[in-house]
């Protein structure tokens, strides 16, 4: 049986995917196929020629990529595309990672289903979208939005890594209060990413841990969890002044994940504790 291949081998999605499925996979790094160079994606595939591509590689620097608009396109569209023609020279399928960022600055509270427009606000969130248009051509595709992930440990950077870090040194954090989105443990969404394509699903899928919380919330739980004395302060986006505009709402309705899999993920507070307690230290 042809492995099945993973991008991203040492990202924090990559890693726990591949850690998840074992035997049946294959890594690749950046250093066995670095993406920006389009022209190797389609001979590398061949030559590997796996049963499946489940394309975890991204330029995931959100504000970086403000400044650095060819880059981020060249990994997150370009990159994406010549993963879809190799796919179906070889008749497999491509499973593609995207992000909840590709929604706006809608103001209401429902959560976004899949059929929901978009409108992807900066550089980082308009590549996504073009990397779900890329993996659409393939004419076996899997397309997974998520939100927020984290997991792996300290090496890794994310939202509670970054707060962690960050509590070392302050006891005081200023942390947005106006955005509203599920931060997901990426054990928990490499598993569902797992149960979906041994369900052959296809399409577009939402998938997140379930319930939703601002930022500024997250960061309190973290604390509370982890037994630290840090006061969180609640900000607007405008006060903290990142350089990429982000949605101020963009929870995802898991709804049809749930009625692919009849697992529902747990909640992000569960999700939350479960990887303080386990996190490795390094
Ligand atoms: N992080 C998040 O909060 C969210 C992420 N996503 C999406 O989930 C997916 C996985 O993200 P996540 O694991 O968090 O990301 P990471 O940043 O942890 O990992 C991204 C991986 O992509 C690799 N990569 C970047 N550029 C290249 C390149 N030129 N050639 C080959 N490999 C490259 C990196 O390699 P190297 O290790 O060498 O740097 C890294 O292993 C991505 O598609 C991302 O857009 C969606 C929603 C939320
Ligand atoms: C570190 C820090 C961040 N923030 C804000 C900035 C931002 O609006 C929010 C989240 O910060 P981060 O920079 O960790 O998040 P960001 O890199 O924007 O996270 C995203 O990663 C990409 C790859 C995705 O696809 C998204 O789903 C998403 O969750 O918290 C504070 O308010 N205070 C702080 O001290």
């Amino acid at each position: 049986m042809n492995p099945i291949l993973v991008t991203g081998a040492l990202g924090q999605l990559g890693s726990e995917l591949l850690a998840q499925l074992g035997g049946r996979a294959l890594g690749i790094t950046r250093a066995e196929l670095d993406l920006a160079n389009l022209d190797s994606i389609g001979p590398t595939l061949r030559r590997l020629h796996p049963a499946m591509v489940i394309n975890c590689a991204a330029y995931t620097a959100v504000d970086q990529a403000e400044a650095d608009r060819e880059t981020c396109f060249r990994i997150n569209q370009h990159a994406v595309e010549a993963m879809a023609n190799a796919c179906n020279q070889l008749k497999v399928p491509l499973v593609q990672v995207s992000s909840d960022y590709v929604f706006d600055a809608y103001r209401g509270c429902q959560p976004r289903t899949e059929t929901d427009a978009v409108e992807p606000l900066g550089i980082y969130a308009q590549s996504k979208l073009q990397g779900e248009i890329a993996a659409a051509h393939a004419d076996r595709h899997l397309i997974v939005r998520t939100c927020g992930l984290y997991g792996g440990g300290a090496r890794f950077r994310n939202f509670v890594e970054t707060m962690l870090r960050l509590s070392d040194i302050h006891s005081e954090l200023k942390v947005v209060n106006d955005q509203c989105c599920t931060p997901s443990y990426c054990r928990d969404v490499a598993a569902g990413i797992v149960h979906l394509i041994d369900g052959n699903a296809e399409g577009l899928v939402h998938l997140t841990n379930s319930g939703s919380t601002t930022w500024h919330e997250f960061a309190e739980t973290i604390f509370a969890i982890a037994g630290r004395n840090v006061s969180v302060l609640p900000i607007t986006t405008e006060e903290f002044g990142a350089a990429a505009p982000r949605p101020s709402y963009s929870v995802l309705d898991c709804q049809r994940f749930q009625d692919l899999t009849a697992t529902p993920l747990p909640s992000w507070k569960d999700a939350l504790a479960r990887y303080l307690a386990e996190r490795p230290a390094t």
